[in-house]
């Protein structure tokens, strides 16, 4: 085996992460080697990582992780684990088809008195009613911890609003969405500060804008569709608050969470502040905000860099590259839906499957695409799920992204010596996807499987054998990164660029309303028959900034069968819908473990870019054609 070398990028100084220090970590205790000044949170987990490395092998989840994070020192855990119960006992008494886990875990306790509440609990509750007659009784209603906001910058009909939207319906069309940002605008209410034990929400300094339906706190990954969405909607005033309050989460975390609930706590989702943040500066030129919020980017940059998820491997010339997975610090059931992670469990025997079982869900939440045969070995099985063991295309290439706006805002603010090094990481990182994700056989980046057979610790041997072949949207999804390369050679020059698209052409993702999530039938949200508006944004994104005006046609027939099949959704629905049924114009998406959503945050921004991006001919029919 060739000599292992170093991988070319130091960060020490930019952000205390070494990669050479990485290496050392396999003669030293096992622990956050790569995360020297961390958060105090994030030392919490990793001492809770530690803790448990010591006593079991690396495949083993942390399991001391769930005792650290499941406290945030203000008693809000006691109000967790009642509303927990209440949740398994509601389940006992609730149809099926109108049981919903979250709500329980939502739910804001009415007065101090804990104790009564958990005393005053039926177990087992008689019928609905007398459930019903105990929820009353002590808690507000799920979502009530929340108040409507009343955007300031908010206008009907905004001046410069789509300008190249001719036709007049799907004008009419388009403001009717842009109105539902003043829907979906909330703040935290006061309470949630002043009592923070009777609320499983958590606090937030500014307005924020919420997916909608069941989703009624702030998401991750779903607020840079919202971001994008204000931007068309000139509302850049909300943007910014909105991502303050991430930049809050980072501040008091260490990372931005998965959500802002104490649920969360345990888990990030695709990390995109840095592209907020980007986007609003391109809108606004507004440099103090880049000012303000530059060095939480560096301390999420720290979270992402950490052991928890990086990986180190080895490419076939002996060259050494850091890349990141996803990996949850919970080894325990999701409280959001602890009864169907406790049901799934069920079909596994020892205590320690379990425990493994419970991490694997709550990282592959992590992704966000929860859940999808991607992530299992042996798909459809759940009990499979192994998304720690798996360096992910669209993850490393959101971070490939935030090291570029880094060294971008870097430069801007004067700061050149931290520019250079997040500019040389983000070339490794580009190095390292092509070396270990791009297959060129197929012409598309691949997830790779590290193996699980306990090394996790070591630096991996790559093997050719080990990429993932099946066909998901995610693996055109580093097309995204030619919208935003400032550098003369793009990150996929147009000739890859164009390969790509031909290689997705072929694959049998593209349906008549959009681009499907993968070609696998599961009943899983994140697989067939169901299209997500980030993906079908990223991908037509990428293809339009490739250079190539095929490409360009080609993102402009996505985006025209995305906005069809939201139109005529809402036509007949009278909502926007968290996802689609790419099968079939104007149906909305299914499967998975709660039932159809609207609101929706993230698909109102990806109508709205893409509206303001393509625009609407006068004579361009809007319905399913
Ligand atoms: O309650 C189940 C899961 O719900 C969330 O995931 C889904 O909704 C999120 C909000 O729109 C979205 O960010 C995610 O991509 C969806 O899969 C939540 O994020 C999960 O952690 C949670 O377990």
């Amino acid at each position: 085996m060739p000599a292992a070398r170093a991988p070319p990028v130091s960060l020490a100084s930019a952000t205390d992460w070494n990669p050479e220090r990485k290496h050392r970590f396999k003669r030293r205790p096992r622990g956050m080697v790569g995360l020297p000044h961390p958060h105090p949170h994030v030392v919490v987990l990793a001492l809770a990582l530690l803790l448990i490395r010591a006593t079991t092998a690396m495949t083993s989840p942390p399991a001391a992780a769930a005792a650290a994070t499941d406290d945030d020192g203000d008693g809000s855990h006691a109000l967790l684990a009642l509303l927990q119960r209440v949740q398994a006992e509601a389940e006992r008494v609730t149809p099926p088809d109108v049981f919903d886990p979250k709500r329980y875990v939502d739910l804001p306790l009415l007065t101090g008195d804990l104790r009564a509440a958990e005393a005053a609990l039926p177990r087992p509750a008689a019928s609905l009613a007398e459930m019903e007659a105990y929820l009353a009784r002590f808690f507000g209603e799920a979502g009530s911890d929340l108040v409507a906001a009343d955007p300031r910058d908010f206008h009907a009909d905004p001046p410069g609003f789509l300008p190249r939207v001719e036709s007049r319906e799907a004008r009419a069309w388009a403001l009717e969405v842009h109105a539902l940002w003043k829907l979906l605008a909330r703040r935290v209410a006061p309470d949630v500060a002043a009592h923070p034990e009777r609320h499983t929400l958590l606090p937030l300094p500014g307005a924020v804008v919420i997916p909608g339906a069941r989703f009624r706190e702030v998401y991750y990954w779903d607020t840079y569709w919202v971001i994008r969405g204000l931007l068309v909607s000139k509302m850049y005033d909300t943007a910014k608050e909105v991502t303050l309050n991430l930049v809050y989460l980072v501040e008091k975390y260490g990372f931005v969470l998965n959500g802002a609930r104490s649920y969360y706590t345990n888990r990030s989702e695709p990390p995109l502040l840095s592209s907020m943040i980007l986007d609003i500066y391109k809108a606004t030129g507004d440099l103090d905000f880049v000012r303000r919020t530059f060095s939480s980017l560096l301390k999420e940059h720290r979270f992402w860099m950490s052991e928890v998820h990086n990986v180190v491997i080895m490419d076939k010339h002996g060259q050494v590259h850091n890349l990141c997975r996803y990996q949850a610090m919970w080894n325990k059931p999701r409280p959001e839906s602890a009864t169907i992670d406790v049901h799934l469990a069920s079909k596994l025997t020892s205590a320690a499957a379990k425990e493994k079982l419970y991490h694997q869900v709550a990282s592959t939440a992590e992704s966000g695409c929860d859940f999808s045969s991607r992530w299992m070995r042996n798909s459809p099985d759940m009990t499979t799920l192994a998304t720690t063991f798996i360096i992910p295309v669209d993850l490393n290439t959101f971070i490939f992204k935030m090291e570029r706006d880094i060294a971008f805002f870097a430069k801007l603010i004067g700061e050149n010596a931290t520019s250079d090094k997040f500019l040389e990481a983000s070339k490794a990182r580009h190095i390292a996807i092509d070396s270990i994700l791009w297959n060129s056989e197929m012409e598309q980046w691949l997830d790779y499987w590290i193996p699980t057979d306990g090394n996790s610790e070591g630096v991996y041997q790559w093997k050719p054998d080990s990429h993932n072949r099946n066909i998901f949207a995610s693996n055109f999804i580093p097309l995204w990164l030619n919208a935003h390369n400032s550098e003369p050679v793009q990150f996929a020059d147009e000739a890859k660029s164009v390969r790509v698209m031909r290689s997705l052409q072929r694959s049998g993702l593209l349906r008549a309303a959009g681009i499907a999530t993968s070609l696998s039938n599961t009943s899983q949200q994140w697989d067939f028959p169901n299209g997500w508006p980030p993906v079908q944004h990223l991908i037509a994104e990428g293809l339009l900034n490739s250079g190539s005006e095929e490409a360009k046609k080609f993102a402009e027939d996505i985006a025209t069968r995305w906005v069809r099949t939201n139109y005529v959704a809402y036509k007949s629905t009278d909502a926007m819908h968290e996802k689609y049924d790419v099968e079939i114009c104007g149906k909305s998406g299914g499967g998975g473990e709660y039932s159809r959503q609207t609101g929706f945050g993230w698909s109102n921004g990806v109508v709205l870019s893409f509206l303001e991006e393509f625009g609407w001919p006068q004579d361009k029919e809007i319905g399913c054609s």
